[in-house]
């Protein structure tokens, strides 16, 4: 594909990204399966659609001081604009001259001559001048907001909720990339093996911190490795791990995981009960409960049975008293994945917050009389907001007085969270910043 192609396809995914606000990762992934793509090319068109779009207000903060305020463009010329000064300003693998060169070439094409004339004027004044300095500017939200390319309201709620630096912080750690973590299927491989042969196949991993099967890739492909292709390694986060890390499990038990949906954390529970005992995994649609079977099948594991049901119905399903664990991992504000999934940033509001955490405290409460006395439920979400994380923890404890927040939690975190920034008396909120992983909330509650 030449550079023009290239560059046209990225267009192209930035522009549907910005009218359907369709997933980020969902739409490289299927152009990367077409086969079009060079696997040279693969890295800088993830690249350029990544940071083209997690930079978007920084990249039109800059174009601003370049277009007449007067003057209408399309949103596809800006699209065009911002992915060629993100290149310009934040990539060092193309000169500036060919990346104009291929912009006004697109504009033409595309455009007219009107159109390819505006490019070249503002992208070569930029080349000229510079971009403008955000140090100007005088309020310190406004500032983060900016140069972190965050909406202005949600800077404004976290520095309210942690403070200026934790924001500033996790507003940095969003918009960088993050090394891709893996689970070991240990019921096939032991973690240490699997490290010798990815470290033999040239690749640099080491094992993580938050799970006895989680490996850090640093460098290298693991997704063209046959441990990958053969399910021997799952893709997943380490915060997510930490979940069924935390939860206690035994082989034998019988479990609830209500929303489980795709099955990530279903299926690393199935696999510390050593694929004995009971775990039902429900999600609300049918074809994301799918899902989780395909994944239990992929990964061998026959004790999951993954059901349609809403979690605030599941008691017309199971007996009171019946599970030894449960998993509530809620439908959230998805505001901890911002890195890997930008578009949440710039599509969520202060009402989907609110509405959110509702349904959050009706499935917990719902399930609640589900758990056997002394039984462990756990509440996560991949979110950094407090209403949905601390807030629903406090209007459950405040509603259910059987049950307490499990103190043993604290103690069996891993090293490290001892003194994470986000450790409160009712739970973990882990920052992205903090372990470079997915932001993310999870405590445990027992009942009495
Ligand atoms: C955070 S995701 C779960 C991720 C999953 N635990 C994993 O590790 O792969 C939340 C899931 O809850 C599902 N969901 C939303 N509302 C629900 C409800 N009322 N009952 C059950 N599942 C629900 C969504 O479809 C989504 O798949």
């Amino acid at each position: 594909m030449s550079n023009y192609r290239l560059r046209k396809t990225i267009l192209d995914i930035l522009e549907r990204m910005e009218k359907d606000g369709s997933y980020s990762h969902l739409l490289i992934d299927h152009e990367l399966k077409t086969g079009k793509i060079k696997a040279k090319d693969e890295g800088l068109l993830t690249e350029i659609v990544y940071g083209t779009f997690q930079r978007k207000l920084t990249l039109d903060y800059y174009l601003d001081a370049f277009i007449e305020s007067r003057k209408k463009i399309a949103p596809w010329v800006r699209m065009l604009l911002r992915m060629s000064v993100y290149q310009m300003v934040f990539l060092d693998k193309v000169p500036d001259h060919a990346i104009i060169h291929e912009a006004v070439e697109i504009a033409k094409t595309r455009g007219n001559k009107g159109i390819a004339s505006l490019v070249n004027g503002v992208l070569r004044s930029i080349q000229r001048k510079g971009v403008p300095d955000t140090a100007n500017i005088k309020n310190s939200a406004e500032r983060i907001a900016i140069e972190t390319s965050h909406p202005e309201w949600l800077v404004n709620r976290w520095i309210a909720m942690y403070g200026e630096q934790i924001t500033r912080e996790m507003c940095e750690a969003n918009v960088t990339r993050k090394a891709l973590t893996v689970r070991v299927q240990p019921l096939k491989i032991s973690r240490q093996e699997v490290i010798r042969l990815l470290t033999a196949q040239g690749l640099e991993v080491r094992p993580s911190v938050f799970s006895s099967q989680g490996i850090v890739i640093d460098k290298g492909n693991v997704l063209k490795t046959d441990l990958f292709k053969e399910g021997i390694v799952t893709i997943q986060d380490q915060s997510s791990m930490l979940v069924a890390e935390m939860l206690a499990i035994k082989p034998g038990m019988e479990v609830l995981d209500a929303c489980s949906a795709p099955g990530g954390k279903a299926t690393h529970i199935a696999e510390k009960m050593q694929n004995k005992g009971m775990l039902y995994a429900y999600d609300l649609h049918a074809k994301k409960a799918k899902l989780i079977s395909q994944k239990a099948r992929d990964l061998d594991l026959t004790i999951i049975v993954a059901n349609e049901a809403d979690a605030r119905k599941l008691q017309e399903l199971h007996e009171i008293e019946s599970f030894d664990r449960i998993l509530v991992d809620a439908p959230c504000s998805g505001l901890g994945v911002i890195r890997g999934k930008p578009e949440i940033k710039y599509n969520k509001n202060a009402t989907d917050i609110k509405r959110l955490a509702e349904i959050q405290l009706e499935i917990l409460l719902h399930v609640a009389p589900l758990l056997k006395k002394d039984g462990l439920l756990i509440y996560s979400t991949c979110t950094v907001e407090q209403t949905e994380n601390e807030g629903v923890v406090k209007s459950f404890l405040q509603q259910q007085p059987d049950f307490i927040i499990d103190q043993r939690f604290f103690t069996e975190l891993p090293a490290g969270f001892e003194h994470s920034p986000g450790r409160t008396e009712n739970g973990l909120q882990i920052f992205p910043q903090t372990f470079q992983t997915d932001g993310f909330f999870l405590t445990r509650f027992r009942k009495k």
